[in-house]
Formats: structure tokens, C-alpha cells, sequence
């Protein structure tokens, strides 16, 4: 079996086993121990002149490889390029959208100086996994380097639909750095469309069944990958969870009320504003509600170097604020806002005491939390999933009451029928839910991707085009 090389900004070191180690640590750290290869990303370090070499140490049979970056290439790179403008973007925020020359440049320029240096450590029959928009232009530059073999890219965040991606003044340098790549993967149907539609209607590229997508002189794949969760690791946690001293505790405090919770990076794409207008609104508008339900939203902050991040900081305080200021009761606190982070056992007993999970995201890649609640539940008195639409963990999760969260009111109408859903109901949306959820898990969506990555070789010869014509067959290679 090939040796995988796994490329991811964050890399979590195999110290990190509390907090941080979520789930898709947890499966690509199984994937690379069960055929031994190599982790390279990001040391979360800067230097002025860093050392070309990245740092590299061993644990079982995967070799960590850490680069540290300059810290102007890391600030363009991360806040800039990357979260100040891929990000907005391919979250469907073009007001929020910032694109800078330098940024794009830096963002460039840390790209080749991870493949300067990646290269010396790559066999040729390795096969690179790449993920996330941080690193779009990576295979490019492994591929000047003189890189051969098979390279993959997964696109964790939404990718968006052709009207929207024509805003970013270099997004036909990115599709171009796209193809370099043998296999790309997104989260959904949706995402797999919009793409395929800029390349055949803007990039003048053609579209053979199966995705095969041919662009100049490359061919390349896009598929859907929608990632899960280790859905027994959790349901093991939610019924540890069941009478321990977190569940006994939360319980107590509620004292016999509803507790709706959310699980959010304090980003804006999680649309928590609308969230907590959506609370405010159930108990102005349905004010038998005060008093016998609680939301709890857990928010720890995320990329603080952002200004944008900074500003949704300020604006959630004061929103919840004015919500407690005009509700709370002397025993009753209706809105608990917690800004750090828990650890997976914690957050198991919390959904799993929770009646409602309310995941309403503007926007998102596939939300993870919305498939932790339901596999936290407890099957005999399951609690129900509120989720927007816009999640794409929406085309999996039917089961859930679909909110659309740029609707303030109706997402009050609907927690409130949420609240009052009947037992038989709830189990029967709760199944719906939770097959998806035992079934897609975050280890199937490791194989499969894997296994199409190593089966790709030249989607040559024998594709049949749709739409405009192939480029003339020539003698080519690989790359
Ligand atoms: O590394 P950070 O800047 O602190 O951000 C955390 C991660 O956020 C994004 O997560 C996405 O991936 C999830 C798993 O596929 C998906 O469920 C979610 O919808 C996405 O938002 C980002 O893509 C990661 O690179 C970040 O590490
Ligand atoms: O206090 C927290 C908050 C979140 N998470 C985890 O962070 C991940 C968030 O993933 P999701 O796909 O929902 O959104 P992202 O933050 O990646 O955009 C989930 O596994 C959560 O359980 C956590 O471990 N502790």
C-alpha cells in the first residue's frame, strides 16, 4: 500500500489527544498509523527567517513534519488570504470580502515554501492528501518541483456558485491550481455543481460523466465527499455521560427546564446573531415559553487576528445582553453564553441533556456539531435537531426541523414547535437522522476518498465528453 502524506494547516500532534483532537484528527491520525506516513502542516509558529527545513519527529509509525513561516508570509497567508478572503467568499459574505495583492502574493509565497519544504521528503509512489483552502495552489507547486504521483485535495468549506466566485479577481489562477490536483473532493451535490458549472461555463473546460473534468491540458476529478463523525465514539461518550457528575450538575442547574443548546467557533458564518434574535424573538413572541427554556451557546473564539471576528465578538456581547437584561428572571437566566472551549465527554452529556440542538449556520461546509447532537441523543427520549439549510449536513440530516436562518421569526415559530414536538415524532426524526449518521462516519469518508485517490490513473481515453468538445488528444503525460 502507498505511504500517505497527509497536508493540513493545523496538524494535531499526537500530544494533543483533549480538546483539540476532534474527530477528523482523530480518523486522518488512524488513516496515516494504518499505513504509516507523514503529517505536514503548520507548527503554529512564526520566526523572522524561518528555517527552510520543517521541524520532524516520530510517533508510532507517522512522521510529524512542521513548518514554521515568517510571520508577515503567515499573517497574508492566514488572516489574509485565506480567512480574509477565501473564507467570506466561500461563505456567500462578499461584504465581508478583502482581497489584497500582497495577500494573495504572501499567500502564494507560503504555498511554495511548504512544497520546498515537502518536496525532500516525498517518495514518488506517495500519495499527498491536501486539505483545505489554505493550501489550493500546493499541488502547482509540487508539481514545478517535479512531483509525479497521485495528489488529492479536500475543500472543507463551501464552494461557491459561479456569480459569486467571479467576485475574486484571481479565480482563474485558483481553478487553474485546482486541476494541478488528480482528485477533488467537497462536502455536497451543491458544491460539486457550482464548480463544475464555472468550469464549463467560464473556464471553457468540458465535463465527462463520473466528473472527470478535462481543463487545457489536464484532467482531474470532482466528487462528494460529505464528511461524519466516529459516530460510536460518541454515542460511547453520550452514554458515559448518562447520571455522570457534568450531566448531574447541568441537570440541576436547569431545574427542570428545556435547555436548547449551540456549539459554534465564534465565527459569522455560524450565524449566531440571527440565532440569539431567533431566542429573543420565541420569548417576545410566545411568552408562555419564558422561564421554561433555556439556550446555552458555547462559542469559543476563533481567529481574534480577523477584525471581523473582533466586531462579531462585540455585537454577540450586547445581544446578549439586551436578551438576559429584558427576560431574565430573579432564578432564570434565558440566554448562557460561553466563550471557551469543552472537551468532546463534556459536550456529549450537554447534547445529550439538551431538548433542542439549534445549528443555524448562514452558511457552512457540513457542521460537524449538528451529527455530534444526534449521535449524543438517547434513543428512548431523543431530543430534536434545528438546522438551517444552508448546513451541509442539511441534505443528510432530513430528520431535523430545516430552518432557514435568515428568517428571524420563523426560526422562533420553529423552535417553538421543536419544544412541543410529540415523543413519537421526535424518535421517528431522530432515526431518520441517526441512520445517516452511523452510516456516513468519518472513517468511511476517509477510505473512500482514499481509495478513488488511489485509483486514479489517467481518466483518459475512454471518458465521454458532455458539453464542449475535449482538447485534441495528444501525447501527454501524466501531469
Ligand atoms: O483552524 P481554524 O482557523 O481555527 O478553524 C477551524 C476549522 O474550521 C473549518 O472547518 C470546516 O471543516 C469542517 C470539517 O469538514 C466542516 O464540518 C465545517 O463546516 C467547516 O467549516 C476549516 O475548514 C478548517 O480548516 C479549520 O481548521
Ligand atoms: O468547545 C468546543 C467547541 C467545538 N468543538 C468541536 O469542534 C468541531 C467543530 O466542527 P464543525 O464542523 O461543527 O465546525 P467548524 O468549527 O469546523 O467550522 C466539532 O467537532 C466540535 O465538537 C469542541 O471540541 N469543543
Amino acid at each position: 500500500m502507498a505511504r500517505l502524506v497527509i497536508v493540513s494547516n493545523r496538524v494535531a500532534s499526537p500530544k494533543e489527544r483533549g480538546a483539540k483532537a476532534g474527530g477528523l484528527a482523530v480518523a486522518l491520525r488512524e488513516a496515516l498509523n494504518k499505513r504509516g506516513g507523514v503529517w505536514f502542516g503548520w507548527s503554529g509558529e512564526t520566526q523572522v527567517d524561518p528555517p527552510a527545513e520543517p521541524k520532524i519527529f516520530r510517533s508510532g509509525k507517522v512522521t510529524y513534519a512542521l513548518q514554521t513561516l515568517d510571520p508577515e508570509d503567515q499573517r497574508d497567508h492566514y488572516a489574509g488570504y485565506a480567512n480574509g478572503t477565501l473564507w467570506p467568499l466561500c461563505h456567500y459574505r462578499l461584504g465581508l470580502l478583502n482581497f489584497r495583492r500582497t495577500e494573495w502574493e504572501g499567500y502564494r509565497r507560503v504555498n511554495a515554501t511548504f512544497a520546498r519544504a515537502l518536496m525532500p521528503l516525498l517518495k514518488p509512489d506517495d500519495i499527498v492528501w491536501v486539505h483545505d483552502y489554505h493550501f489550493i495552489p500546493l499541488a502547482s507547486e509540487l508539481r514545478a518541483l517535479g512531483f509525479e504521483g497521485r495528489i488529492g485535495y479536500f475543500h472543507h468549506i463551501p464552494w461557491p456558485t459561479p456569480e459569486v466566485f467571479l467576485t475574486l479577481p484571481s479565480h482563474a489562477a485558483l481553478v487553474r491550481d485546482l486541476s494541478r490536483y488528480d482528485l477533488v473532493g467537497l462536502q455536497t451535490e451543491h458544491d460539486v455543481r457550482a464548480l463544475l458549472t464555472y468550469v464549463s461555463s467560464e473556464a471553457r473546460g468540458w465535463i465527462a460523466p463520473g466528473g472527470v473534468v478535462g481543463l487545457r491540458d489536464r484532467r482531474f476529478r470532482v466528487a462528494t465527499y460529505p464528511i461524519g463523525i466516529d459516530a460510536d465514539a460518541f454515542v460511547r461518550d453520550a452514554q458515559a455521560a448518562a447520571g455522570s457528575e457534568d450531566e448531574e450538575r447541568l441537570e440541576a442547574s436547569l431545574a427542570g427546564r428545556a435547555l436548547a443548546v449551540g456549539v459554534d467557533r465564534l465565527d459569522y458564518s455560524k450565524g449566531l446573531p440571527n440565532k440569539f434574535a431567533a431566542f429573543g424573538e420565541l420569548l417576545k413572541s410566545h411568552p408562555e415559553r419564558r422561564s421554561t427554556v433555556t439556550m446555552m451557546q458555547i462559542a469559543p473564539f476563533s481567529r481574534g487576528e480577523v477584525a471581523e471576528y473582533r466586531a462579531l465578538r462585540r455585537e454577540l456581547e450586547e445581544l446578549a445582553g439586551s436578551i438576559n437584561g429584558e427576560y431574565a428572571e430573579f432564578d432564570w437566566v434565558p440566554l448562557r453564553y460561553l466563550n471557551r472551549p469543552f472537551q468532546r465527554a463534556t459536550l456529549a452529556a450537554i447534547y445529550r441533556t439538551a431538548r433542542l440542538g439549534v445549528v443555524t449556520p448562514l452558511r457552512d461546509g457540513m457542521n460537524l456539531v449538528a451529527k455530534e447532537y444526534v449521535a449524543a441523543q438517547n434513543p428512548e427520549d431523543p431530543g430534536v435537531l434545528v438546522l438551517s439549510r444552508f448546513a451541509g449536513a442539511a441534505d443528510e440530516l432530513s430528520g431535523s426541523v430545516i430552518v432557514n436562518p435568515y428568517d428571524v421569526e420563523g426560526m422562533a415559530d420553529a423552535l417553538d414547535t421543536a419544544l412541543s414536538m410529540p415523543l413519537d415524532e421526535r424518535r421517528d426524526r431522530w432515526r431518520a437522522n441517526m441512520d445517516k449518521v452511523a452510516r456516513n462516519t468519518i472513517h468511511r469518508w476517509c477510505e473512500s476518498f482514499l481509495h478513488d485517490l488511489s485509483g486514479v490513473d489517467d481518466y483518459g481515453a475512454d471518458v465521454e465528453p458532455v458539453g464542449s468538445p475535449p482538447p485534441a488528444k495528444k501525447p501527454r503525460s501524466r501531469r
